[in-house]
């Protein structure tokens, strides 16, 4: 049994979550967790969400809180805190103002959860996955964000699509920056179990639209509706019942990077890891040649911008 606690509980995506998590049989405590002034927000929050279980049998405590003891005991932390950005900003924007707030709460939480999982939401994602890793202190398999896991389910999404089959036909992942230099693994993509160079339908298949609507979804999703919320909603559902039901799955996600992957190493960035109850761990895969350039591409603006980011944490820390 788990506690689950979302930080940034009054959020769009915070609230979907914590509604969506609740229903997974092993959550026994659904803690959503504000800024301090949010007490009211929270509690009606808390009491919808228990009317909402009332209709729907589901018997997870929900409670809430806005101080950093009421972290500890979380099983699970997802940490959606943030900025979002509009649609005419790229998710690099907001790396600086939401590294400030990711800093804040990764310190509360390495004090007060060490042992917990910490998923990391808050965009721009692998940045941020970085910053809570280090101002947590908490170990790297204990940190992880959501990373290309959304972007993987996208893509899944228009493949199902083009081909005319169920979603669970699909299999496919993209690896790298949850941003413009994600890197699609058309090598790892199965249709009905049958990589798809394999399928005659295939010379038709336009990959370079795909991965374009794929990269350009959110900001079309925030130009339409103002934000993402179903989706990533999902796809961190997911990612959360994988770990509290221990269901050993391996999914693309940001994770900090030892040499394993293309000798790239000390960064977190999306690629295949094992997801478990006890953590996240990258797994080494042999990518192909064209994967492995377009990777190194996207470590490198990852590392990049994260070095500029903590560069400016730690000098204000020192101030
Ligand atoms: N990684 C992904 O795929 C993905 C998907 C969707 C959203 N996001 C990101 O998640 C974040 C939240 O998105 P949303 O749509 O829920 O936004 P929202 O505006 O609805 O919610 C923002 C949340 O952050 C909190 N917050 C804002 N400023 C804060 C501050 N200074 N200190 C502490 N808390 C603060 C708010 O109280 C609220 O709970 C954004 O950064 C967004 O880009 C990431
Ligand atoms: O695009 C955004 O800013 C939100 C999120 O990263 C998404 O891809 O839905």
């Amino acid at each position: 049994m788990a506690k689950v606690t979302i930080v940034g509980a009054t959020g769009q995506v915070g609230s979907y979550v914590a509604h969506a998590v609740s229903q997974f049989p092993h959550v026994q405590e659904m803690c959503l967790y504000g800024r301090p002034g949010n007490e009211t927000y929270l509690d009606g929050l808390a009491h919808d969400m228990m009317d909402s279980f009332a209709a729907r049998g589901t018997n997870t405590r929900v409670t809430f809180g806005t101080t950093p003891k009421d972290l500890r005991g979380s099983d699970i932390i997802v940490l959606t805190s943030g900025i979002p950005r509009k649609a005419t900003q790229t998710r690099l924007d907001l790396a600086l103002e939401n590294a400030r707030i990711v800093k804040g709460y990764a310190e509360q939480i390495g004090r007060m959860a060490p042992e917990a999982i910490l998923l990391v939401v808050t965009n721009p994602v692998d940045i941020m996955t970085t910053v809570a890793l280090k101002y947590s202190g908490m170990m790297p398999h204990r940190v992880f964000g959501l990373g290309t896991h959304l972007d993987s389910m996208r893509l899944k999404a228009c493949l199902a699509e083009f081909f005319n089959v169920h979603v669970s036909e699909v299999h496919t992942r993209i690896i790298g920056e949850h941003g413009d230099t994600m890197v699609p693994m058309w090598s790892a993509t199965t249709v009905g179990g049958i990589q798809i160079d394999n399928l005659l339908g295939v010379a038709r298949l336009p990959r370079e639209e795909m991965i374009q609507r794929v990269k350009s979804s959110g900001s079309y999703i925030i130009q339409a509706k103002g934000a993402t919320v179903y989706g990533p909603g999902d796809a961190i559902a997911t990612l959360t019942r994988t770990i509290v039901e221990d269901e050993n799955r391996m999914l693309t996600v940001s994770t900090q990077i030892r040499r394993e992957v293309c000798g790239h190493e000390g960064i977190c960035v999306s690629v295949p890891a094992r997801i478990t109850r006890g953590g996240v761990f990258p797994i080494a895969v042999k990518f192909s040649d064209e994967e492995e350039q377009m990777f190194a591409k996207s470590v490198q603006l990852i590392r990049e911008t994260t070095d500029k980011v903590c560069a400016v944490l730690d000098a204000e820390s020192r101030l």
